[in-house]
């Protein structure tokens, strides 16, 4: 995969990949809108779903919502970077738009589930930083996903019911953040990102900026 651009010092750095999971309801999309708003250089990654669209949902924004068979045709034209079953519906990562993004010298944000993760990892693991979201405990998830209320109970339930399993893929993750408080949860994350953009494996530029320097020096 192609990635690219400068860091906002100026340095080159390659982009990155940053992927927020965690079970139904821990807070994703929340921080994923805050991300967005806040932190510049950052694109969300829309996913393409079967699922049905929820009240307030807007297609190409919140999803790019399609049906059974044009998500199969996705598949098979391998248009997508990543996909999964998640809650008896598709859901998959589109590969174009990702791919423009970091060759513009963007890093991608994607809410996505732990088998769509493994998927990117095996694709670009030095380009990928994951971030695993925990609730506080099941009682605040439950109410959580019922404040939502975008969801029937029974759709609330499977999600429920799932909440364990899709938790025990925490250690897979670099960073595990425990979303007690929407501002605290965003600072943390937002902290991680910042770290990463830092790193030094990721600035390609950084060679090339310490010669400038130490020929300043010497000149
Ligand atoms: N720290 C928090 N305290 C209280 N409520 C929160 C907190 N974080 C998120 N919420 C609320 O919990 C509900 C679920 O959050 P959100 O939709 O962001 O979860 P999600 O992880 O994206 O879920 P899904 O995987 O189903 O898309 C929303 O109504 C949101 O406003
Ligand atoms: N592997 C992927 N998982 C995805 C993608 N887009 C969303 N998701 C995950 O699905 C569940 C349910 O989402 P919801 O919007 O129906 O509540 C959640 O865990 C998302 O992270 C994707 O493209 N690939």
């Amino acid at each position: 995969m192609t990635t690219g651009g400068h860091g906002f010092d100026g340095v080159e750095r390659r982009g990155l990949m940053f992927v927020l999971s965690s079970p139904s309801g821990a807070g994703k999309t929340t921080l994923s809108r805050l991300l967005i708003e806040r932190m510049p250089g950052l694109k969300m990654s829309v996913s393409a779903t079967t699922r049905a669209k929820r009240p307030g949902e807007v297609d190409g924004r919140d999803y790019q919502f399609v049906d059974k068979p044009s998500f199969e045709e996705m598949v098979k034209q391998d248009e997508l970077l990543e996909w999964a079953t998640v809650f008896d519906n598709r859901y998959g990562t589109p590969r174009a738009p990702v791919e423009a993004a970091l060759s513009a010298g963007q890093d991608v944000l994607f809410d996505i589930d732990w088998q769509g993760t493994q998927q990117l990892r095996e694709k670009a693991r030095a380009d990928v930083v994951s971030v695993f979201i925990l609730p506080p405990s099941a009682a605040d998830l439950e109410k959580r996903l019922h404040s939502r209320a975008q969801d029937s109970d029974e759709v609330i339930r499977k999600r429920m019911s799932r909440a364990s399993d899709e938790m025990s893929h925490w250690a897979e993750y670099d960073y595990i953040v425990i979303n007690h408080d929407v501002d605290e949860a965003f600072a943390e994350v937002q902290s991680i990102l910042k770290a990463e953009r830092l790193k030094r494996e990721r600035r390609t530029g950084l060679v090339g900026f310490v010669r400038g320097l130490q020929g300043q020096l010497q000149g």
